[in-house]
């Protein structure tokens, strides 16, 4: 459980979170959207512990961020280091085993090409197994569909099946709506600095029949495409 308590982020004047209180339950999978800029991975880092912020932050397995595996939507890596030693860095860090790391690839990445030369989507993945070898209890996933081949999005929907299933608290980013209806069980709409809106899975059609009807509109009338 990772619960949240009177957040509030500003860059400069910029209130980006205002005053949010929320509570994310294990074996839950929660889906945060929100327009570009609406502050969806701001309250991400705030979780992870890498933005000063005001407010509590805390998790039922404390301190949270020794327990925390965060998927940032652009994973960075150090230029000579390898896919394996990425691996095995990151799970001395939580004094788990990497030793079967080429057994755990089930993505199939090039291990002893250096992690800074993958493709966008392979660092992803990378980033990915990292976080799944540490055998966390919460996971922040930001984009993770997003330029990962269709195969990998199929393994990757699996995977947050699986760890729902083992009692994990997982939050999920995403644009595309389909991936949020395969994976949570709630959506959060983020909204000026605040959830303005909590969907259950049974409402997710009708939350996605209403976002279509504001998104589109007739603004393709309007465009006048010929
Ligand atoms: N380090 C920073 N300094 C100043 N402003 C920032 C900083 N980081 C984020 N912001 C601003 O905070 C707001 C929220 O940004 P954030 O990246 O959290 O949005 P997001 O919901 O994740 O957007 P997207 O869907 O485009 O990824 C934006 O207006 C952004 O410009």
């Amino acid at each position: 459980m990772i619960s949240i308590d009177s957040l509030s982020k500003s860059f400069g004047s910029h209130q980006v979170l205002n005053n949010i209180s929320i509570c994310f339950q294990k074996g839950r999978v929660y889906g945060i959207v929100g327009e570009n800029g609406a502050g969806k991975t701001t309250l991400f880092n705030c979780i992870a512990g890498i933005e000063d912020h005001q407010g509590r932050i805390t998790a039922d397995r404390a301190p949270l961020k020794n327990h925390l595996g965060f998927l940032q939507t652009e994973p960075y890596f150090f230029s000579k280091i390898t896919g394996e030693e990425y691996l095995r860095l990151l799970c001395h860090a939580r004094h788990k085993p990497a030793e079967r790391a080429a057994q755990k690839n089930i993505f199939e990445l090039p291990l002893k090409q250096y992690a800074a030369t993958y493709s966008t989507g392979m660092k992803k993945k990378l980033a990915l197994m990292a976080i799944l070898m540490q055998e966390n209890d919460y996971f922040i996933l930001d984009e993770p569909f997003n330029g990962v081949d269709i195969q990998s999005n199929l393994l990757i929907t699996a995977i947050i099946h699986k760890l729902r299933e083992l009692g994990k608290t997982i939050l999920i980013s995403s644009h595309i709506f389909s991936t949020l209806h395969e994976t949570c069980d709630e959506i959060h709409l983020l909204q000026n600095g605040v959830f303005s809106k909590a969907v259950a899975r049974a409402d997710f059609d009708l939350l996605e029949r209403e976002m279509k009807q504001v998104s589109i509109g007739n603004k393709i009338e309007q465009m006048e495409l010929k």
